[in-house]
C-alpha cells in the first residue's frame, strides 16, 4: 500500500513538473514574442495591426500607425495584381510603407495566415522585400512592406511613358544579379528553404539604389489568386511557367529558376513574356528566343538600347538564361550556380 502511494506521490509531482515547466515556455515565449512585434488591438474594426520590431520602427507610434493605415484611400494606390491592391502609406517625410490589400481568404487559409506572416516577417536579406507587419481583420486583411520608391522592374521595362525609363546595360546586369541574390537566399539559406512559386519582373522591385529586391514571396502558398486575375494559373504567371508545371502542377526550386531565366530574357530583349502578340501567334518570349537563336540570328533578338555595351558580357548572360530555360529541371543550373555565373562576368564590380 505504502508504495501505491509513494508511486502516486511521484507521478502527480511529474505531472505538476511537466505542466509548470510547459507553463513557463509558454510566458517565456509569449514575452520574447511580445518585445520583438508592437501589437494595436482595433476596438472599432475588431482588427489587430501587428509590426515587427525593428529600427525602422522605433521612432513609430502605434496608434498613429494604426490610424493612418486605416484611413488608406482610392488616392493611395500604387498598384494591383492578382492578390489584391497595393497603397502608399506616408506616416512622415522620412518613412512610408507599402501596404497590400489581400482579397478575402478562406476561413481555412485565414488560420495559417499569422504563422506564415510570422516566418515572412523573420527573412531580412538586402534583396528580399522586407515585410514590416501585417493587419488581420473578419473582413480583410493587410501586409506592410518597405515601400520601394522605383517600382517594378516590369514597370520600369514596359510600363507607359511616366514609369517607362530606358535602363542600361550595367543597370539590368546589376538588376540580374540583385535578383539572383535574393532568389538563391531563399532556396539555399533560409532553413526551411523556401520556392517563390512566382517569379517575374513585376514581382522584382528596385529600391533608392536600383538595386533588385524580390517581393510577394509566400503569398502564392498564403493565399489563392484571384480566380479573374487572368495572368495567373494556380500559382504562377503565363509566360514564366517552367513546362513540367502544366504536367505536374508541383512547384519547384528549379520551376523557380526556370522564372529567372525567363526575367533574364526579358531584360536582354526588353520583351515582355506575357505580351499578347506572343499570345496572339501562338508562341512565347523563350519559344521565339529559342527559334531566333537556332537560326543563328541570336543578336536580332536583343533590346537595341543595348547595342553600345559590352558584346560580351550580354552574350555571357543570355547563355545563363538559355541554360535556366532547359526543358528538362535535372539540366537547369541551380540559383546558387547562376548566381555564381553572374557574378564571374564582371567580378571587380561586385
Ligand atoms: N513594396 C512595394 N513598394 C512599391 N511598390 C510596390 C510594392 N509592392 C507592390 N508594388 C507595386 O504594386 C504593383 C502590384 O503588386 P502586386 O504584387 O499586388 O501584383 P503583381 O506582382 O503586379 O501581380 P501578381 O499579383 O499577379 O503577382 C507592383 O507591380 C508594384 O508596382
Amino acid at each position: 500500500m505504502g508504495n501505491v502511494r509513494i508511486l502516486a506521490l511521484y507521478i502527480t509531482i511529474c505531472v505538476l513538473a511537466f505542466v509548470t515547466s510547459k507553463i513557463i515556455i509558454a510566458v517565456l515565449c509569449y514575452r520574447r514574442w511580445q518585445r520583438r512585434h508592437m501589437v494595436v488591438q482595433d476596438s472599432f474594426s475588431g482588427g489587430k495591426l501587428v509590426m515587427f520590431r525593428s529600427p525602422k520602427m522605433k521612432s513609430l507610434k502605434s496608434n498613429m500607425l494604426l490610424k493612418k493605415t486605416m484611413k488608406l484611400s482610392n488616392k493611395d494606390i500604387i498598384g494591383s495584381g492578382g492578390y489584391g491592391t497595393v497603397y502608399r502609406l506616408m506616416i512622415n517625410d522620412s518613412t512610408s510603407f507599402a501596404v497590400k490589400r489581400l482579397n478575402r481568404i478562406s476561413a481555412e487559409q485565414d488560420r495559417g495566415f499569422e504563422r506564415e506572416l510570422e516566418a515572412m516577417g523573420d527573412i531580412k536579406h538586402r534583396n528580399i522585400v522586407t515585410l514590416h507587419g501585417y493587419y488581420s481583420s473578419p473582413h480583410y486583411n493587410l501586409l506592410i512592406y518597405e515601400l520601394m520608391p522605383n517600382g517594378s522592374l516590369d514597370a520600369l521595362l514596359h510600363g507607359r511613358s511616366m514609369n517607362k525609363m530606358v535602363l542600361d546595360w550595367p543597370s539590368r546586369y546589376k538588376i540580374a544579379i540583385g535578383a539572383a541574390r535574393g532568389l538563391s537566399y531563399l532556396h539555399h539559406d533560409c532553413i526551411p528553404h523556401i520556392i517563390h512559386r512566382d517569379i517575374k519582373s513585376s514581382n522584382i522591385l528596385l529600391d533608392q539604389n536600383m538595386e533588385a529586391q524580390v517581393s510577394d514571396f509566400g503569398l502564392a502558398t498564403l493565399i489563392e489568386p484571384d480566380k479573374t486575375h487572368v495572368s495567373t494559373l494556380v500559382a504562377g504567371t503565363f509566360g514564366y511557367l517552367a513546362p513540367e508545371y502544366f504536367d505536374t502542377g508541383r512547384a519547384t526550386a528549379k520551376g523557380d529558376v526556370y522564372s529567372f531565366g525567363v526575367v533574364l530574357l526579358e531584360l536582354l530583349t526588353g520583351k515582355k513574356p506575357t505580351d499578347e502578340a506572343f499570345i496572339e501567334e501562338g508562341t512565347k518570349l523563350v519559344t521565339w528566343v529559342k527559334a531566333v537563336v537556332q537560326d543563328k540570328r541570336g543578336a536580332y533578338v536583343l533590346d537595341n538600347s543595348l547595342e553600345s555595351f559590352p558584346v560580351d558580357e550580354i552574350n555571357h548572360v543570355f547563355g545563363i538564361a538559355l541554360m535556366c530555360l532547359e526543358p528538362e529541371p535535372s539540366k537547369r543550373p541551380t540559383m546558387a550556380e547562376v548566381l555564381k555565373m553572374l557574378e564571374q562576368i564582371k567580378p571587380d564590380e561586385l
